[in-house]
C-alpha cells in the first residue's frame, strides 16, 4: 500500500465515512465517531483514569478524573503530552523568542526547559533554600506541587530556524511562518508567530500560571516572553462536549486518537516521509490562531439562520441531517444541501468524501474571555488549536474552504502562528529538542 492510500484508509475512520460515502479499504464503521472528548466523558462516568495515567504512549483519551483528584499525566513517551490529551480545563499558549546567544546555549534551554517541565507534571516538593536566597518556588500552589493534570507541549517556529543557531537545515519540511489568510485581522497584532510557543494546560488556572512563571524564570537566559493567550473548556452543558461561545457544541468530530493507524496518517510526522528531516518523527505541526468572536451580532440571528451556518442543532449538536450529536450527517444523500447547507461550516471543513479524507485536522481548542474592547463589546472566541502531519495538505486545505463561508461575519481571527510541536521524550536519559540538536 502507498502512503497516500494508507493515509486514505486510515482516515476513512477519523470521523466516518458517513452512511453512504464510499467507506474505503478496511474501516470498521461505526468506530471511528468516537472523539476524544467523548473518551474523557466516558472515564468520568467509569471512573477510569484517576491517577497515573498508563499507556504505553503519553495519549489519554480517558483521562476523566474524580473532583478534586490529582492526576498525572506521563511527561515521557514517544510523543509530547498536550496533543491527544483530551483537553484539560485551563491553557495558556505563550510564545517565546529565543535569547540564547548560541547554539549551545539554544541546547541547554531544551534541557532546562525539559527538567522544569518533568517536575512540573510530575508534581512534588521544590527543594528547601535558606530565607536570606530566593525560594525555589512561587508557592502560589502551595509548598507541595502538585501534578494536577499538567501537560507543557513545546513547539518550535519557523523563525528559531534563520542564521542565529545554524539549524536552516534542519527545518520541519512545511514549516513557516502562518500566512495571512482572507478576512484575517492581523494588521498591528502583537500576538503572532515566535520561536518557540508553549501549551501549557492543566485542570486548574492557577497550575497554568504556576508552571509559565517557573519555566519563565528558569529560562530566562535563553527565551523572553513575547505574547500568551488564556483559554478555558468548559464542562458538558448539558452532555456530550462543551460549548462554544456561540452556544454550539464544539469538539464533536475530530479523529480517533485512540488507533493508531489514524494518528500515523494524520497526526505525527514521520521522519524520512514527504520530505521530513529524520529528527522530526513522531513529532506535528500545530497550528494557533486567536478568533475573536463577534456575539453581540450573533446573540441578534435567528436560531435557524445560527444553525444552517454551523450544519449542526444547537440543543442537541446532532448535524441537521440526524437527530443526536453522535449521528454523521450524510452528505452523499444530500447532495444539493437541502438538509446540511453546501456552506455549513461542518460541510465545508469536512466534506466527507476520499477525496478530502487525508486533510482531517485534530481540533484542541480552548474558549478565550479577555474582557471589553473600547467600544463596549466583549472580547470573547476561540483559541483555535489543531494538531496535523501537514500543515498545508491539512490544515490550509481546510481553511481554503472556509474563506468564504457564511460564519466569516461572525468571527475575526486576530493572531497566531504555526509552529511544529518537538517529538516526545522517550525516556529520562532524553531531553526535548535532542534530535533537532543532533
Ligand atoms: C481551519 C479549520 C477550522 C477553523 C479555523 C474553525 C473555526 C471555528 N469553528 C467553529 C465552530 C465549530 N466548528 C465545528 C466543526 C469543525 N470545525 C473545523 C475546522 C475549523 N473550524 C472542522 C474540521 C470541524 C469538524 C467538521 C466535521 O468533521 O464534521 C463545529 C461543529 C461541532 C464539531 O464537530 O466540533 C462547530 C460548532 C467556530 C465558532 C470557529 C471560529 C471561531
Ligand atoms: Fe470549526
Amino acid at each position: 500500500m502507498t502512503a497516500d492510500a494508507a493515509a486514505d484508509a486510515a482516515a476513512a475512520e477519523l470521523t466516518g465515512p458517513g452512511p453512504g460515502a464510499d467507506p474505503g479499504p478496511g474501516p470498521r464503521p461505526g468506530l471511528g465517531r468516537r472523539t476524544f472528548l467523548r473518551g474523557a466523558a466516558l472515564g468520568t462516568v467509569t471512573g477510569a483514569g484517576v491517577g497515573v495515567l498508563a499507556g504505553a504512549e503519553n495519549a489519554d483519551a480517558d483521562s476523566g478524573r474524580a473532583p478534586g483528584a490529582d492526576r498525572r499525566i506521563p511527561f515521557e513517551g514517544p510523543h509530547q503530552a498536550g496533543i491527544t490529551t483530551a483537553p484539560q480545563a485551563a491553557a495558556t499558549f505563550a510564545a517565546f523568542n529565543a535569547t540564547a546567544a548560541d547554539r549551545a546555549g539554544l541546547e541547554r534551554l531544551f534541557r532546562t526547559l525539559t527538567d522544569r517541565i518533568r517536575f512540573l507534571t510530575a508534581g512534588g516538593t521544590p527543594p528547601a533554600v535558606d530565607v536570606a536566597q530566593v525560594p525555589a518556588d512561587s508557592a502560589t500552589l502551595g509548598p507541595v506541587v502538585p501534578a494536577d493534570g499538567l501537560t507543557v507541549t513545546v513547539a518550535v517556529g519557523a523563525s528559531l530556524f534563520d542564521a542565529r543557531y545554524g539549524l536552516a537545515g534542519r527545518k520541519p519540511a512545511r514549516l513557516k511562518p502562518m500566512p495571512v489568510f482572507p478576512n484575517d485581522d492581523l494588521a498591528g497584532s502583537t500576538e503572532l508567530h515566535g520561536d518557540l510557543c508553549l501549551q501549557i494546560c492543566a485542570d486548574s488556572r492557577d497550575t497554568v500560571m504556576h508552571a509559565l512563571r517557573d519555566i519563565a524564570k528558569h529560562t530566562r537566559d535563553g527565551m523572553q516572553l513575547s505574547w500568551k493567550a488564556d483559554g478555558f473548556h468548559a464542562g458538558p452543558r448539558p452532555t456530550g462536549v462543551q460549548r462554544n461561545q456561540l452556544g454550539f457544541k464544539d469538539g464533536i468530530a475530530n479523529p480517533d486518537v485512540r488507533d493508531a493507524a489514524v494518528t500515523d496518517a494524520l497526526l505525527w510526522t514521520g521522519g524520512g516521509q514527504h520530505g521530513e528531516p529524520a529528527w522530526t518523527d513522531g513529532g506535528s505541526y500545530q497550528v494557533v490562531r486567536i478568533i475573536r468572536m463577534l456575539v453581540e451580532f450573533w446573540d441578534r440571528v435567528s436560531l435557524h439562520e445560527q444553525e444552517t451556518m454551523i450544519g449542526r442543532r444547537r440543543d442537541s449538536g446532532a448535524p441537521l441531517d440526524g437527530t443526536a450529536e453522535t449521528d454523521v450527517p450524510d452528505y452523499a444523500a444530500d447532495p444539493q444541501g437541502i438538509a446540511v447547507p453546501l456552506t455549513a461550516h461542518i460541510r465545508l471543513a469536512n466534506p466527507r468524501d476520499r477525496a478530502t479524507r487525508a486533510q482531517q485536522i485534530l481540533r484542541r481548542g480552548y474558549n478565550y474571555d479577555r474582557g471589553v474592547d473600547s467600544n463596549g463589546n466583549l472580547d470573547v472566541g476561540l483559541l483555535f488549536c489543531s494538531y496535523q502531519q501537514d500543515v498545508v495538505r491539512q490544515f490550509e486545505a481546510v481553511q481554503a474552504r472556509l474563506a468564504d463561508e457564511p460564519l466569516v461575519d461572525y468571527i475575526r481571527p486576530t493572531g497566531g502562528g504555526y509552529f511544529f510541536a518537538l517529538p516526545g521524550v522517550p525516556d529520562p536519559t532524553d531531553h526535548l529538542g535532542s534530535g533537532l540538536l543532533a
